[in-house]
């Protein structure tokens, strides 16, 4: 019998900061290159090169404003800032690839469920049944104000919606059945109707009546992604998502998430491997260990203490900046905000008991995540560990620099997973769905 294979997905931004806020300071960055499309598309030729799954693009609606008042220190050292519609993005690499999974996160809570089911049938369509939607219900109460909205809903109601729209964009996605296009010239058939369904959905959040404009796209429905880590966050996740995306900063709460996922996803009526969980690892790579801890030091360098307190706060939504930075962040008091991600953090506390001031530094670095640094055999190794201890289906993979830990990552780590016959050495199927489910 086959071994079991591992499943790769890049992590991507459109903006000079991936997870390492500061790599883009690097000589070697490419993140000043942020409004350039033939950055995308390289990026996206280099993962087909290594056989990835697919990747994703991270998408916040709003400019990082939680820290001290405004968006000043995000802006001024280059913090996360998504400053492109990844959408577009998207399609421009699906004209330059042919079998990489291309996702885009996109907000249930602003965005119509007709808009997302046209937007991803699309690009469905575009890249020939490679679309992946990261489905957020997004947290933050700046990106309400933008979309005109005085506050968020709270987070269950959030996600009650969310199961509506998934449930009214699947209604649009079915609305034409495949075959409802007949293209017959010489009898002076287009399409046929008697196949083109009104969907007519009503729920208590969003009603849309369909059909759909775009004809049915050859996955169907795009894959669904998600990254809740709330219980209810999950729920939703053991229902939808077909990709989990975690940050989990230890091999045990790994396997304690996985579990927990699993059996949500079993006792939703689905089968275990129509989900994969992909927790991130941040990687630096280096010929030699010591080579590759230089390395580490040099990008880590440019990781902003502040800054990171600023992207805490960002992802709490919770103003840190009058908080000391030797204060224990198990000592904060905190009451609102994105407690899924404050979980993550603490989990990082409790091991290390870490003041605000090093979570700070250590969120820059990795978002707390494994930073994984060593050879290409050493990090095969970490990565077959993780996967084999039944810690995840995959990885999301954050590069330290981009393109560079991209480039140096296919080129050795790849061939080294090949190799030990847990990765593809080619692509089997031309959907993602197909990919990721075998
Ligand atoms: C790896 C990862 C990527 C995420 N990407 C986004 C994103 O692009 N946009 C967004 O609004 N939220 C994003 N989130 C936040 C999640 O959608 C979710 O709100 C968060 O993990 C908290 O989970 P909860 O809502 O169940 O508490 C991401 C979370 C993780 C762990």
């Amino acid at each position: 019998m086959s071994k079991r294979q591992m499943h790769l997905i890049g992590y991507v931004l459109a903006g000079p900061t991936w997870h390492h806020y500061g790599a883009w300071r690097h000589p070697e960055s490419d993140g000043l290159d942020m409004l350039d499309p033939a950055r995308y598309e390289e990026i996206a030729r280099t993962l087909e090169r290594g056989k990835f799954d697919g990747l994703f693009f991270v998408d916040f609606l709003m400019l990082f404003d939680s820290y001290a008042g405004g968006y000043r220190t995000n802006l001024k050292e280059g913090g996360q800032q998504c400053m492109m519609d990844p959408m577009q993005l998207l399609a421009a690499m699906a004209r330059v690839t042919s079998h990489l999974g291309l996702a885009s996160t996109m907000s249930t809570t602003f965005y119509h469920p007709f808009h997302i089911a046209r937007a991803f049938a699309s690009l469905d369509h575009i890249s020939k049944g490679r679309a992946g939607w990261n489905v957020v219900t997004s947290a933050m109460e700046r990106e309400a104000k933008n979309f005109g909205m005085d506050a968020l809903m709270d987070k269950n109601k959030r996600y009650d919606m969310a199961d509506e729209v998934l449930e009214a964009c699947d209604k649009l996605w079915r609305s034409w059945e495949p075959g409802a296009l007949v293209g017959d010239r010489q009898n002076n058939v287009f399409a046929d109707a008697d196949k083109v369904h009104y969907v007519n959905y009503e729920g208590n959040y969003v009603r849309t009546s369909g059909p759909l404009t775009v004809p049915s796209s050859p996955q169907v429905r795009p894959v669904i992604m998600q990254a809740g880590s709330s219980p209810r966050g999950r729920e939703f996740a053991g229902r939808w998502a077909e990709v989990i995306f975690t940050l989990q900063n230890s091999k045990e709460h790994m396997q304690a998430f996985y579990r927990d996922i699993k059996d949500r996803v079993v006792a939703s009526g689905r089968k275990p491997n129509e989900c994969a969980i992909v927790p991130a690892v941040d990687i630096v790579l280096g010929d030699t260990e010591s080579i590759a801890r230089e390395r580490a030091e040099a990008i880590n360098e440019y990781a902003s203490p502040t800054l990171g307190v600023a992207e805490i706060s960002n992802a709490l939504g919770v103003d840190m900046s009058k908080e000391p930075l030797d204060k224990p962040l198990e000592d904060l008091e905190l009451t609102q905000g994105c407690r899924g991600i404050l979980d993550v953090m603490l989990q990082g506390t409790k091991k290390d008991g870490l003041t605000l001031g090093q979570a700070g530094k250590a969120w820059a670095t990795s978002q707390m995540t494994p930073q994984l640094i060593g050879t290409p055999k050493m990090i095969a190794d970490h990565l077959q560990d993780f996967f084999e201890a039944e810690c995840c289906d995959g990885f999301m993979i954050c590069p330290s620099i981009s393109p560079g830990t991209y480039v140096q990552f296919v080129k050795t780590v790849v061939p080294e997973l090949q190799r030990r016959g847990i990765f593809r050495k080619q692509y089997q199927y031309s959907t993602f769905r197909e990919n990721l489910q075998n």
